[in-house]
């Protein structure tokens, strides 16, 4: 089996919630310690490394990232490698992306170029986050790339294809926990009690609210409750329920805005509920906006690549907190298509991993074209 796929599949069985990535972390440092050590230089931060590969004539850094942890999900695709992390799963594709990013990195330690590469193995991209830490680490100041670019696998598109557009790519995104706290009693005596599975009812259909009816038709906002508990047994009135979930949008103003209108809703709950609600917005991501000249020039370069189909495709709702670090750096983060008919986050993604190496021809390619001086 080719060695990319082996160590795919050797990551997809030790999955890792964010900043508790001890044994991902050790298998990468393992594999690179395998390697010819002369062009290479090492550094841990927390859970993640920086890994740099010198040149042969540096005149800048080009900066490739990937994200290694995985999901709080129960594994559900019966592979003979499936997770052996109860209920953990690589379910975003991030064991994809980094053994991609370990083939890239290994083509340049027996191949290098001109210039320098800086490999980032970054934590915590599901949350809480670890590319905006990672910038403000000295290792990243005395580093900087002078470009970037990361991946992202795509079940819904062609193993191997490409889809990117420049400029706004991924939404920004930000955590969602409502806190309610009312009051419980006996489940046959309503009219004592003031009951949050209620009120969490009447919140979740109210915030829906702010989509059809706060946000421009023409803009575009996401708000989901992915998660709802309250109460304790059948028979009692809860007197306590959690929200958590998501919002995302096109822009950081409609953030505010989408904000501003569930602090509304809640404090209207509040009143007619007669609770005490809080709301915590846990971690939030900036938008991936993709530097436009070297997306374009990446789609030139590609449209010359007979191997691959390029495909222009619209905006996501997905954040990516590789977003911060295009705020930062010029660069991109591109789809690669993976064709597998569960999505990101379902228990039974599963996808094909003839990606793989696509991937790595494809990157391998457009960085020498970027790195070697004419
Ligand atoms: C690519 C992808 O699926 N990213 C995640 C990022 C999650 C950020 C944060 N935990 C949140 O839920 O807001 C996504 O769900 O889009």
């Amino acid at each position: 089996m080719n060695s990319l796929i082996q160590i795919r599949r050797d990551l997809h069985q030790i999955p890792e919630l964010g900043f508790q990535e001890y044994k991902t972390q050790a298998y990468i440092l393992n594999y690179l310690h395998s390697m010819p050590q002369d062009r290479l230089t090492i550094k841990k931060w927390k859970t993640g490394l920086f890994v740099k590969v010198h040149g042969m004539n540096p005149k800048k850094t080009i900066g490739y990232r990937t994200d290694i942890d995985g999901l709080p999900i129960t594994e559900e695709t019966g592979l003979s490698f499936s997770s052996t992390h109860e209920a953990k799963m690589h379910a975003c594709g991030h064991d994809f992306h980094m053994s991609i990013a370990l083939g890239v990195l290994t083509h340049f330690v027996h191949n290098p170029i001109d210039d320098d590469l800086l490999f980032i193995f970054q934590p915590a991209e599901e949350g809480p986050g670890g590319a905006e830490p990672m910038l403000q680490t000295k290792e990243m100041q005395e580093w900087m790339p002078d470009m970037i670019f990361a991946l992202h696998i795509a079940p819904e598109y062609p193993v191997g294809a490409v889809a990117v557009k420049e400029g706004l790519f991924f939404a920004n995104t930000s955590e969602l926990f409502i806190d309610l706290k009312g009051k419980g009693g006996h489940a046959a005596m309503p009219h004592q009690t003031n009951d949050m599975v209620i009120a969490a009812c009447a919140l979740v259909s109210q915030l829906q609210t702010i989509i059809a009816r706060n946000v421009n038709p023409l803009d575009s906002a996401v708000i989901t409750i992915g998660k709802i508990t309250g109460g304790t047994v059948q028979n009692i009135i809860a007197e306590t329920a959690r929200l958590e979930g998501t919002i995302r949008t096109l822009t950081p103003e409609s953030m505010a805005k989408v904000k501003h209108r569930i602090e509304a809703i809640v404090a209207g709950i509040e009143t007619g509920f007669e609770c005490e609600a809080n709301i915590d917005y846990g971690s939030m991501y900036y938008q991936v906006y993709n530097h436009e000249e070297l997306t374009r020039e990446f789609m030139s370069f590609l449209k010359e690549d007979p191997e691959v189909k390029l495909i222009e495709c619209r905006e996501a709702m997905t954040g990516e907190d590789f977003g911060y670090m295009l705020k930062e750096i010029p660069g991109f983060m591109f789809w690669l298509g993976v064709n597998t008919p569960y999505g990101l986050h379902h228990a039974k993604l599963n996808p094909n991993e003839d990606a793989i190496g696509a991937a790595v021809r494809i990157m391998t390619n457009y960085i020498t074209f970027k790195g070697n001086h004419k």
